[in-house]
């Protein structure tokens, strides 16, 4: 299991209050993903033009890069109030029928994880989509009917970290796809020095750097390893910030590359059992008594974007890079896929 340091998933209610005192607020105060915010923005501002409510919006990318906050953002620009779900929560369509039937005209309605809603809900969605308006059915068997319900024009914002999983017909519904890339460094200490501002935090520019640079390109885990070397520097005021950046690290099993223990006992997999593949990623998963899904939407797409692994027709491959991270000597040229 990966730790609550390195995951890049939001864990218990601190952790939500103090995500939520770090968000931004506006497109203006949002860092990076300079592609997806130009585009949200000309999409916000043609609607506000012509009066109408803004198109549906897929966000999709890996966990904790920004998707829940854009959304909060477009409600909040666009002046319209926020309603949110997820997928998980949306077990059968009437719990879709329910949260559409309360929204109020123009309400932007966010649903994370939306591959994960049911199937009954995703194909009344559809309709909710285009038309707004759904079909209600009433009854069982022979004597069943439809009531046709009228819905509020509303902005449905949804999020995944596995377009691929969305059926099509709903895919095709959304007005606009933004995919969210991991942070560069730099980006990622922009957000760290507003954070540290932001917690009345006296942190030099070099510790901040550091943190950015270990900090799997995700603005979440950016954020709470702040604050682990904050609780760092709070019982350990004599030491140098640098390093005490690197104690509190190496205690959270954060490698100096920013690969956290889930990432290193992936690449460890698939280089020790499996001979740096190729490999399926359910038998990596098995191998490791993992969650297959955690390691494709959370682990494979910060290994791949480190130059770490790669995805072949065949399975996942371990680069030479890999071998050279691990400390470990990679098989004869003639061997090896990369
Ligand atoms: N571009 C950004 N600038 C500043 N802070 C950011 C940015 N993106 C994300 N954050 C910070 O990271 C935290 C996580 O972001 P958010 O919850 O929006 O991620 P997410 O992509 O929705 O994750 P998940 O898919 O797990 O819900 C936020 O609390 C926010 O403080």
């Amino acid at each position: 299991m990966t730790s609550e340091l390195t995951s890049a998933e939001p864990l218990d209610p601190a952790e939500l209050d103090f995500e939520g005192a770090l968000r931004p607020s506006s497109l203006s105060e949002f860092v990076g993903q300079r592609r997806v915010v130009g585009q949200l923005d000309l999409l916000l501002r043609a609607a506000e033009m012509d009066s109408r409510t803004p198109d549906h919006i897929l966000l999709a990318g890996p966990p904790g890069l920004g998707k829940t906050t854009l959304a909060m953002i477009v409600a909040h620009d666009s002046g319209r109030a926020l309603r949110m779900s997820s997928g998980p929560a949306i077990s059968h369509a009437g719990d879709l029928a329910a949260l559409l039937s309360s929204l109020v005209p123009g309400e932007v309605l966010f649903i994370d994880e939306i591959h994960r809603m049911a199937r009954s809900a995703e194909e009344m969605l559809y309709l909710a989509m285009e038309d707004f308006r759904i079909d209600i059915m009433v009854g069982k068997g022979v004597g069943a009917s439809s009531i046709p319900l009228e819905l509020p024009p509303f902005t449905l914002v949804g999020a995944t970290t596995r377009t691929g999983l969305l059926a099509n017909p709903l895919r095709d519904r959304f007005g606009f796809t933004g995919h969210l890339e991991f942070y560069e460094t730099d980006e990622l200490l922009q957000v760290l020095t507003r954070s540290a501002s932001l917690l009345g935090l006296d942190i030099p520019q070099p510790a901040l750097a550091e943190i950015a640079g270990r900090s799997r390109g995700t603005p979440r885990i950016a954020n709470r390893l702040l604050r682990r070397v904050r609780d760092y520097m709070t019982v350990h005021p004599h030491e140098e910030a640098r390093t005490a950046v690197d104690s509190a690290l190496a205690l959270y099993d954060v490698d100096p590359r920013g690969l956290d223990r889930l990432d290193t006992s992936v690449l460890r997999a698939l280089v020790e059992r499996f001979g740096g593949g190729p490999v399926g990623v359910s038998s990596l998963a098995v191998s490791l008594g993992e969650d297959a899904e955690t390691i494709e939407a959370v682990v494979e797409p910060f290994l791949i974007r480190e130059g770490l692994m790669v995805r072949t027709p065949r399975g996942r491959v371990a680069t030479s890079e890999a071998w050279k991270h691990l400390n470990l000597t990679p098989p004869a040229a003639d061997q090896t896929l990369l």
